[in-house]
């Protein structure tokens, strides 16, 4: 590591650079001496044509190293508490960061004292860099070998507030790891839906203070189990999911159920490790009509941070979460240690978060580690042990990743089903064809109809049609209009179906003659009934006297046979047709509909003759629906007693 002390910056030159420079020619010799030891290797065993395949398919598999865990840094941008501290990270390049440490602001004599390492990383970005960018960089990929059948795991590491939440989360305008992954996902899965059956589960838990919880339907602490497929959270929800909505939603929920406390480090500290996890199931057919069956998981884990214990609140509870984050931010690293170590046995058990990462750091699994520092001076420590782990994760060595595919054989029912689909397809397809050409012919037919209609002289077979009664004229028009054509233009063979038309033609029409004098008769009849009735209310009106008579501009009002109705019992006898719509007594004053149905009831006089809908109901003389329905009362004949 690069010292620079007071003594050695007095001679130098350029004091702070100096270090670097060294350092640059170091590695530029060095550089040199490799690249020519490799130019006499190549002329040595110059490169087989295999092995140029090879190095090429693997440059086209890109980033993801399949044996080693990928390592990206990311440098958040300074918070507005830390205004006024000096930055600490530098980017070197888009794989290097540079972390200085600089003396301590009262340490007089060392004020200028500079320290600093250089960490390399599979990529670093800076606080400008974009979520999409940090995606696209790190998950990408990830998520195509989830769709492949791989397991994929990315996780975030590191303090308290260095940003790990905004990274896999992010926020509304600028969403995160797990919703870019999500969204890619559902796009991907749509592009090759036609190529098989996708299905995808979702699950969401926490570890908090060593318990797992569900984070969709909260309840209960869930036991982590051990079974073919990897740990298991027992009784954990799987949400089938169809669409980027639905996991968002789904998403949105399982946040607002997550244990997030403001401490004096970060105003929504989450408390515990978040770890949402997505199945991908694939079922296709080969050639040989086996099933092709592949299942990849992608887990997106927002890691709690780790934090000294002063840096947060000091209160019991706080202090608790504090220690049990820590303590499995410490098995996290003793697993790390373990693995890169080589040994056998690796203490996964030593807590939760270990357990449920098994899989993602000792397995088959493709994953991501995205360590989050801050840039000031202010959180160093913090910054520098990210970077430590971050750098060991790096050299943690894992099995080749192959993809969860099975092979189901096609059982014999099954494979007669698909021989009967098949046919039944096949049948179907003729079917159409035939209905196309069915219908090709109609048209053809339905032309050449409307040519000959419009024709100036209809042939003489169509006489009778010629002047069909006015009533029914329209529909007569086109309902005969294609037999008329039928039987004069078509074909000889379907000329004895024109004639069966014209029979049937001709039969209606008789019968709509037969309704109209029916019509005519009855409404004649009831025009006598009306005189009738208007003599006889003529006469009672003149007998009646002063009311009538008072009101000597009868003739100028409105009189409705109803308002004038008289109180003989007779007038039962006087029915018309529209009997059912009698009014009251010309001396009762006009009520309306709810006035006739209140009549009966003891207690109109106590609403003033107003009723409501809810009295009406409860009524006990008759059912409520048939008193709602206006005419009901008067046909009892209450109103006219
Ligand atoms: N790259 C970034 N760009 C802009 N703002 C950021 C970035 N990273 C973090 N922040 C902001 O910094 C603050 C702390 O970030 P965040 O909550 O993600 O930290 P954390 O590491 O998840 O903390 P904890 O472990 O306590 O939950 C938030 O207000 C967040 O918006």
């Amino acid at each position: 590591m690069p010292v620079s002390t007071r003594s050695h910056t007095k001679n130098a030159p350029i004091p702070q650079q100096q270090p670097h420079q060294c350092l640059k020619e170091k590695l530029k010799a060095l550089t040199l001496l490799y690249e020519q030891q490799n130019l006499k290797n190549r002329s040595f065993n110059p490169p087989k044509q295999e092995d140029n395949v090879v190095a090429k398919k693997k440059k086209k598999l890109s980033l993801v190293d399949e044996n080693r865990i990928m390592v990206f840094v990311r440098v958040r941008p300074i918070a507005k508490k830390e205004a006024g501290s000096r930055c600490c990270v530098r980017i070197v390049n888009h794989c290097e960061v540079y972390l200085t440490e600089f003396a301590a602001q009262d340490d007089y004599l060392r004020l200028k004292r500079v320290r600093g390492r250089h960490f390399t990383f599979d990529a670093c970005f800076s606080d400008s860099a974009t979520q999409q960018e940090v995606y696209s960089t790190s998950t990408s990929e990830l998520v195509e070998s989830v769709l492949q059948g791989k397991n994929g795991t990315v996780f975030c590491y590191g303090a308290t507030g260095a940003g790990k939440t905004y990274t896999m989360l992010g926020t509304v305008e600028s969403p995160g790891v797990m919703v870019l992954a999500i969204k890619d996902l559902f796009s991907k899965i749509r592009t090759r839906s036609c190529d098989g059956n996708h299905v995808v589960h979702l699950s969401y838990l926490e570890v908090y203070n060593e318990t797992v919880r569900d984070l969709i339907s909260p309840g209960r602490p869930l036991v982590l189990r051990e079974d073919k497929q990897g740990i298991v959270a027992a009784g954990l929800t799987q949400y089938r999911a169809y669409s980027t909505d639905e996991v968002m939603a789904l998403l949105q929920q399982g946040n607002r159920n997550r244990t997030t406390e403001p401490t004096r480090a970060n105003e929504t500290s989450s408390r515990s490790h978040a770890v949402l996890q997505v199945m991908v199931e694939y079922r296709v057919r080969d050639a040989a009509m086996n099933i092709v069956h592949r299942v990849g998981k992608l887990s997106l884990i927002d890691l709690a941070g780790s934090e000294r214990a002063l840096a947060t609140d000091q209160r019991t509870l706080r202090s608790l979460e504090g220690a049990n984050i820590n303590r499995s931010l410490l098995a996290l690293s003793s697993c790390i240690n373990a693995l890169v170590e080589g040994k056998k046995h690796i203490p996964y058990r030593n807590s939760k978060l270990t357990q449920l990462l098994k899989d993602s750091l000792g397995g088959t699994c493709n994953t991501v580690m995205i360590a989050n520092i801050s840039p000031s001076n202010l959180s160093f420590g913090e910054t520098q042990n990210t970077l430590h782990w971050a750098d060991r994760a790096k050299e943690i060595r894992k099995k080749a990743s192959d993809a969860n595919e099975d092979l189901l054989p096609v059982p014999e029912t099954e494979i007669d089903q698909v021989k009967l689909v098949l046919e039944l397809q096949k049948e179907n397809r003729e079917l159409r064809m035939q209905l196309a050409r069915k219908q090709q012919q109609l048209l053809k037919l339905q032309a050449q109809s409307l040519a000959a209609y419009s024709s100036p002289t209809p042939p003489s077979g169509s006489s009778f049609l010629s002047t069909p009664p006015t009533s029914v004229q329209p529909n007569e028009k086109r309902r005969t209009r294609p037999s008329f054509l039928t039987a004069t233009y078509l074909t000889p063979e379907t000329k004895n179906k024109g004639d069966e038309i014209t029979f049937t033609v001709r039969t209606l029409y008789q019968k709509v003659k037969t309704l109209e004098s029916e019509i005519e008769k009855m409404k004649k009849d009831h025009s006598l009934q009306i005189k009738q009735k208007d003599n006889i209310i003529r006469d009672l009106s003149q007998k009646s006297g002063k009311k009538v008579a008072a009101a000597g501009e009868v003739g100028n009002r409105v009189v409705t046979r109803s308002s004038i109705r008289p109180k003989d019992e007779n007038i039962g006898e006087l029915k018309s047709p529209s009997h059912r719509f009698q009014s009251p007594l010309p001396k009762v004053k006009k009520r309306s509909f709810w006035d006739i149905t209140a009549a009966n009831s003891p207690s109109v006089a106590a609403l003033n003759g107003r009723k409501t809908r809810s009295h009406v109901i409860s009524e006990p003389t008759a059912h409520p629906s048939m008193l709602l329905q206006p005419g009901f009362a008067r046909q009892k004949g209450n109103i006219w007693k």
